[in-house]
């Protein structure tokens, strides 16, 4: 079986993070492995608290797990300091795995600030280097690249400008977009257009966790870059379609299950 790590915060509420990471990486057939790198006290409504994890326990858990076991790919999400960014590239360098997801998180849709604005630049110029594919939402990639993004025209321009600073491809996702759901992939080469139907619901807590978690299932399985964003995005928008009307607020994404069919266990490779 593939494994498959997540270094993260945990949200309380199960939609985002850490949590949603696990769901997608069962969901895909991957075993799925965590570093935890914040606890957030957050619901569908908003984020209340965060207590980050100190350094050295976040650097004993990435030793804890490569020291022991084969990590097929690695996904980040939230890393709020700007230690806690450095220990994680540093410990990056050390390991080298060999696919590296790197979801930029840096505000809530409720408005939280989960990256503290002075790590900005260290993650831009310490982790996005690092990374197979980095996959900012548009608000993100305003803050990275210091422009003004309004259409896919300026979502390509993005994508090159976040590619000079070293990651092996980006995907600017379009969810923040207001008629379509469009994301542009960036390979350095050519430009792929991602598109689904825009889907008219409330419910959208942690598509972004979800859908780097599920680029990063699909790399540890062996696709290559493109095959894996393509049904990633697939993924997201039925786990869309099927958003649960969970709390108050902003639902979550609905993970399926798929790893037993007609009573037996398909192949988990
Ligand atoms: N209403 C929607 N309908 C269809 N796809 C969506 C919708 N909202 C987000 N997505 C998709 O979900 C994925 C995550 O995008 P986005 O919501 O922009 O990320 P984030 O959660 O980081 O803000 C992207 O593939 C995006 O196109
Ligand atoms: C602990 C934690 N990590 C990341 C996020 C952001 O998740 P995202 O998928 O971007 O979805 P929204 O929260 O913005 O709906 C989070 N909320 N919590």
């Amino acid at each position: 079986m593939k494994k498959v790590l997540t270094i993260a915060g945990s949200d309380s509420s199960g939609g985002a993070g850490i949590q949603a990471d696990i769901k997608t990486f069962s969901a895909h057939g991957v075993f799925g492995m965590s570093v935890i790198t914040a606890v957030t006290a957050q619901n569908t409504q908003g984020v209340f608290a965060v207590q980050d994890i100190d350094d050295d326990v976040i650097a004993k858990q990435i030793d804890a797990i490569f020291q022991d076991i084969e990590v097929d790919a690695v996904k980040i999400g939230m890393v709020s300091q700007v230690n806690t960014i450095k220990t994680i590239a540093a410990k990056l360098k050390e390991y080298q795995p060999q696919n590296v997801v790197l979801d930029p998180v840096m505000v809530a849709k409720s408005g939280f600030h989960l990256l503290n604005p002075q790590a900005k630049d260290t993650l831009v110029h310490t982790l996005l280097p690092l990374a197979t594919i980095v996959t900012p939402n548009i608000p993100e990639a305003e803050v990275i690249t210091e422009m003004e993004i309004a259409n896919l025209g300026d979502m390509e321009e993005a994508c090159r400008k976040i590619f000079s600073l070293g990651p092996q491809s980006v995907l600017v996702k379009g969810g923040h977009l207001a008629a379509s759901s469009t994301d542009v992939f960036f390979d350095g080469q050519a430009f792929t257009y991602l598109k689904s139907p825009r889907i008219h619901t409330k419910n959208t807590h942690g598509t972004g966790c979800t859908l780097s978690a599920a680029i990063a299932s699909n790399l540890g399985k062996g696709d290559n870059l493109l095959e894996a964003v393509k049904k990633a995005k697939e993924y997201i928008t039925v786990a869309i379609e099927h958003a649960l009307s969970i709390g108050k607020g902003v639902g979550p994404t609905h993970h399926f299950y798929v790893l037993y069919q007609k009573g037996g266990l398909i192949d988990a490779e």
